[in-house]
């Protein structure tokens, strides 16, 4: 299986938020990494066809996504960062009323329905109205919804913000468990939930692909670039305003920094082992404005 951007470009009057933008995706998950505004929600929009992108295609299995029409739409699901759920709904119906929009004859919605609600977990919460769940099952929900015809492209954008890290695991252990046979494409800016699951990371910066790899190659572009120096209180400052810190540690003989910098910060450093912490922080020093 294979889904292509080909030279894709959005620009929205006077913002391009996607720069011509190519790769390919095949089974497995991806890690979607950018700063905000990095152009990844623009850029999963136009691949989930809700946007159209201003120059370039994509390409499903080799095929115009535009052309294809409704046969690219049945086989993709779609978590939008933001899920408008109904809150009166009781999860089992609100999962039959997406599936009747999706045109899924009742009887088999009814055991996908069944069968979702046991993948996420809530089978014995299914006759609870949605406005009482938690963020984590809210996300649930929102899972099986995208799931529900089954699709062998999955687009899940920010899904674990306002997730606690229980949610977050649980979440992440399931989508990599339905990734085997399918494009799993997940976008975040919280780096420990790919940093374990995706086969490849893209990273897009300013509307660019800077960046696709699997994470083992990324973080060889830093392996000699971080470091782990402990300094007195009073010098922090001086480490922030010249190099990229990362975690700050109190330790009982002073201030633990994680730094990242091409050339040894201090005397005192430590080269350290990178991990996609590190990468992010390597790339993206500061948010993008808006
Ligand atoms: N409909 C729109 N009209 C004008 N500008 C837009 C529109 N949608 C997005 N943008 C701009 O395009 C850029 C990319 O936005 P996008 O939402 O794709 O980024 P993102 O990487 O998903 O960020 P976030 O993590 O905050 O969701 C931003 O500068 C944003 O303000």
């Amino acid at each position: 299986m294979k889904l292509s951007v080909e030279n894709v470009s959005k620009q929205f009057k006077d913002k391009l938020a996607v720069n011509n933008v190519s790769f390919d995706l095949t089974e497995g998950v991806y890690g979607f990494l950018g700063a905000n505004g990095a152009g990844k929600t623009t850029l999963m929009r136009m691949l989930v066809t809700l946007l159209k992108p201003s120059s370039g295609r994509i390409l499903f299995e080799g095929k115009d996504i535009d052309v294809l029409d409704d046969k690219y739409r049945d086989v993709i699901g779609y978590l939008p960062q933001y899920i408008g759920l109904y809150k009166n709904f009781t999860a089992e119906k609100y999962l039959m009323y997406i599936a009747s929009l999706k045109g899924i004859e009742k009887e088999q919605a009814k055991k996908k329905v069944d069968e979702l609600l046991e993948v996420v977990n809530l089978s014995e919460h299914s006759k609870r109205k949605v406005g009482k769940y938690s963020g984590g099952m809210k996300q649930r929900i929102g899972i099986a919804q995208a799931l529900l015809n089954d699709p062998k492209v999955l687009i899940v954008d920010e899904p674990t913000s306002g997730l606690d890290p229980k949610e977050r695991i649980r979440f992440r252990n399931l989508l990599s468990s339905i990734s085997k046979d399918r494009i799993v494409l997940l976008s975040t800016h919280i780096v420990s939930d790919i940093e374990f699951i995706a086969k490849e990371i893209i990273v897009l910066k300013s509307g660019q692909l800077i960046h696709k790899n699997s994470p083992e190659i990324l973080l060889e572009h830093i392996k000699d670039k971080v470091w782990t120096v402990t300094v007195n209180e009073n010098e922090v400052p001086n480490f922030q305003s010249v190099y990229k810190v990362g975690n700050i540690v109190r330790q009982n003989d002073g201030v633990g920094l994680r730094i990242i910098a091409e050339e040894k910060p201090d005397a005192r450093a430590l080269q350290a082992a990178p991990n996609l912490e590190d990468l992010y922080l390597y790339y993206f020093d500061q948010e993008e404005i808006k």
